[in-house]
């Protein structure tokens, strides 16, 4: 299922936080939106999955206006891992991952044998399955966003919206989540700010910058020393993967833009 945003501006407090955004996440294709702080990430990705409207323009899901869909036949096909998390109430492991069902319920419908399997095979996946039985309130940062993963997995969407997922993950981690959203087969929209893993994860990328799209097309037409001094304002070299071929940005710590040369 295809995600269009087509000339999205979203306008708070008499300001223009993302200005006539046009980008498209082909079925099955990942996608990575890049940019500095308050670029206007967070803020595109939010009228993906309906937490905010655009005030101008339209997304459009599998060919249909999103904002004319029922909410439950949208949430039943993008589901979100987002900043604002929700796991402030004090439930466990397993009822939280459990809620990721919830838009394909009726009521107080309680779990078939089918999503309980679903719910400790994506526990498992995210390595989260020997907590199940705690309080999400007593897990560390990383634990957290794990079962937060495997809710979304739940969810069986067709769409996954990711706001910097790899945030409290540790290496191996952010390896494993980001080869799942790979192999998922799903369509993917997700925010990193470690261009490296985006240049390796993603199909395509799309760079905001002061809430406007300055660059879209694959990582090695996007990610190139100038737009990162451009756009991020730090001098980077720019070399081939060794295993992958992916371009991988390399920085010094004196690499700011008022540099002329990188460091040899
Ligand atoms: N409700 C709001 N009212 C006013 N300004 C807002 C509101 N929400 C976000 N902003 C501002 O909009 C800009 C874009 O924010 P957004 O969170 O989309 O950026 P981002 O690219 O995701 O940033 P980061 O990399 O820091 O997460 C920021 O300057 C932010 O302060």
């Amino acid at each position: 299922m295809e995600v269009r945003m087509d000339g999205i501006s979203v306008s708070r407090s008499g300001r223009e936080l993302v200005r006539d955004l046009s980008l498209e996440v082909g079925s099955g294709q990942v996608v990575g939106l890049i940019g500095p702080n308050g670029s206007g990430k967070t803020t595109a990705l939010r009228c993906v999955y309906r937490a905010l409207k655009p005030t101008v323009g339209t997304v459009w899901l599998g060919g249909e206006d999103l904002a004319t869909l029922p909410l439950r036949r949208s949430a039943r096909s993008v589901a979100a891992l987002t900043q604002e998390d929700g796991t402030d109430l004090d439930f466990t492991v397993e009822e939280i991952v459990a809620l990721g069902r919830t838009p394909h319920l009726r009521g107080n419908q309680a779990l078939s044998a089918r999503e309980r399997e679903l719910c400790r095979g994506a526990m498992a996946r995210l390595g989260v399955l020997h907590l199940a039985g705690r309080s999400v309130l007593t897990l560390s940062g990383g634990e957290r966003r794990r079962v937060l993963a495997a809710r979304m997995l739940v969810q069986e969407p067709q769409v996954l919206v990711l706001d910097e997922p790899t945030n409290h993950l540790d290496m191996r981690h952010q390896l494993d989540l980001l080869s799942l959203l790979r192999e998922s087969g799903l369509t993917v929209l997700v925010t990193l700010h470690d261009l490296n893993l985006a240049s390796a994860v993603c199909d395509r990328l799309g760079v905001l910058s002061r809430g406007e799209l300055v660059a879209s097309g694959t990582p090695a037409e996007v990610l190139t020393p100038r737009l990162i001094r451009d756009v991020f304002g730090v001098t980077a070299s720019v070399v081939p993967h060794p295993l992958t071929g992916d371009p991988q940005l390399l920085y010094s710590l004196s690499s700011s833009a008022d540099e002329k040369e990188p460091c040899p």
